[in-house]
């Protein structure tokens, strides 16, 4: 060891000889030219090799800096003396750094390496693109040149894996937004992300405890099922679409299900991607792990613009035909042919054609308030791998709503009371969003909010039964006359139509 160090003192002791000798004998234009080539001369006999892994590479960041990063602060938090610390806005977590061009040591499968971090100013931009940050910013790496075909490539999958585990377990989770447009940060994200916090987990979530069981298992078969997937060819991917009327609790499915699983979730909104090459570098800029959501999709998508391939003619041979022209509502995208527009094959391309491989272990959620507007491209078995309907309070969401707002169980309430809640809550057809609302009004007596919740269920339960006889008599009469002629043509139409979505 001691024999190690001599040499390394005498090698660099000589370079900084070098170093004066080229200062005082080489006029300025020629010292740097002469100082590479020394430098380069002595990497010939040192027996180290140094790899640059920079912030920026060329206009994209560098996924192995902020790897390296990250995985770095695991490690100096406990054995640096000189750290720069970080926290992200709103972040819960503190960031360890090396200060500038401080280094520190690792040593992987029995291999010691050094690490530098190396901070510089950049030089006064010419044109770009887009605004580079003022420092330049990297890590230099240095492994003994006999280490490196053994370690450096697993040394770097490692980092990589390590850096994504204290990702997730450190950091907060992130809810990402293309709220810019297509417009890019300075460092080249399309996305803007702030940290998510949703409460909703599946334990607040009032639904059907049978079904919210087989959602739970099928995400965490999803989730550890790499293997799976490998072995039967598929992409690690998989599909939901949820509907059902407003306030039954989408977008609290959606965070339950990030959080129970710790994914990240990316919002997509289709109506700020301008055009199909748009949506495919948006989706291409989504890590794994997590969840890429579509909200109202009934909405982002014009259902009612649509355009007749002529070539294909109806019965294209790829049966996409018709969603070649689809196009998203908003900014610019509703005029036929003014090129800006998304189409709905653009979209199902990423999420289940050739796309679709490009990143791993990704979940995808479209909901919808109105699912008998989806075009049948979209809930064509396999497309979506589970289509969950979000229903009204039912007895058994009733009593996880009792829970969780009042902390009240079965036990606490009496047996007359509870048959009545049941007796009335699927007549009522009330979201669980309009039941929280009665029972946050009066969560501070608990008797009240029962009593109160309950004629309000009495109400709305009276109000559909009577809108229900209403229906009934107005049918009666419409069969007791003739059938008009535009109503029997309507009906074949409608037959039409039937006939066209099964073909
Ligand atoms: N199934 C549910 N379980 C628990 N809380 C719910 C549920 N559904 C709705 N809520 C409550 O109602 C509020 C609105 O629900 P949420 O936004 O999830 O409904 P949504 O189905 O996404 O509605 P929209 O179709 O309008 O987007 C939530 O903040 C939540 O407190
Ligand atoms: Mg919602």
């Amino acid at each position: 060891m001691k024999e190690y160090w001599t040499s390394l003192a005498s090698l660099l002791g000589v370079f900084a000889f070098c170093q004066t000798i080229i200062q005082s004998l080489f006029p300025p234009h020629l010292r740097f030219l002469s100082l590479k080539f020394f430098s380069h001369f002595f990497h010939c006999f040192s027996s180290y090799c140094y790899f640059d892994i920079t912030e920026i590479d060329g206009v994209n960041t560098n996924e192995l800096y902020n790897a390296v990063q990250l995985y770095l602060s695991s490690h100096i938090s406990v054995t640096g003396t000189r750290l720069s610390l970080t926290r992200a806005l709103n972040s819960t977590a503190f960031t360890f750094g090396l200060a500038n061009n401080d280094t520190i040591t690792d040593t992987f499968n029995g291999v010691n390496v050094l690490w530098e971090h190396i901070v510089t100013q950049r030089q006064s931009q010419t044109f770009s693109w887009r605004p580079l940050p003022d420092e330049k910013r990297g890590f230099t790496l240095r492994i003994k040149k006999k280490d490196k075909t053994l370690i450096l490539k697993s040394y770097l999958d490692y980092i990589m894996e390590k850096a994504n585990e204290i990702r997730r377990k450190n950091q907060d989770r992130l809810l990402y937004t293309n709220s810019r447009g297509g417009s890019l940060d300075s460092r080249g994200h399309p996305w803007e992300s702030v940290p998510f916090k949703h409460p909703s987990t599946f334990d607040t979530l009032a639904m059907d405890p049978l079904k919210k069981n087989e959602i739970m298992e099928d995400l965490q078969d999803f989730a550890n099922g790499q293997g799976f997937y490998q072995k039967t060819g598929r992409a690690w991917k998989r599909g939901y679409l949820l509907y059902g009327p407003p306030g039954t609790g989408k977008s609290s499915m959606i965070a339950a299900m990030a959080n129970y699983l710790s994914y990240d979730i990316y919002d997509l909104e289709l109506t700020e991607v301008n055009n199909n090459s748009e949506l495919r570098k948006l989706l291409m800029k989504t890590s794994s792990k997590s969840i890429i959501v579509i909200e109202d999709i009934d909405c982002s998508i014009n259902l009612t613009n649509r355009k007749k391939n002529k070539n294909s003619g109806v019965s294209g041979s790829r049966g996409y035909y018709d969603l070649s022209a689809l196009e998203v509502r908003g900014v610019g995208g509703s005029e036929e042919g003014s090129g800006n527009s998304i189409t709905l094959s653009g979209l199902l391309n990423f999420s289940d054609g050739l796309w679709s491989c490009c990143g791993s272990e990704r979940i995808f959620v479209f909901t919808t308030n109105h699912v008998e507007k989806l075009d049948p491209a979209l809930l064509r078995s396999g497309r979506m791998d589970m289509h969950i309907f979000m229903s009204y309070c039912s007895f058994s969401s009733l009593k996880i709503l009792l829970q969780n707002y009042l902390r009240c169980e079965d036990s606490d309430l009496d047996e007359s009371v509870l048959k009545e809640l049941e007796e009335v809550v699927d007549v009522a057809r009330m979201t669980p969003a309009d039941i929280s609302e009665v029972l946050i009004k009066n969560r501070r007596k608990k008797k009240k909010a029962v009593i109160e919740l309950l004629e309000n269920l009495k109400v709305r339960a009276q109000r559909n039964e009577n809108i229900g006889d209403e229906e009934q008599e107005k049918r009666a009469l419409d069969s007791d006359s003739p059938r008009k002629e535009s109503e029997i043509e309507d009906n074949c139409k409608e037959g039409k139509i039937e006939e066209e979505k099964s073909d």
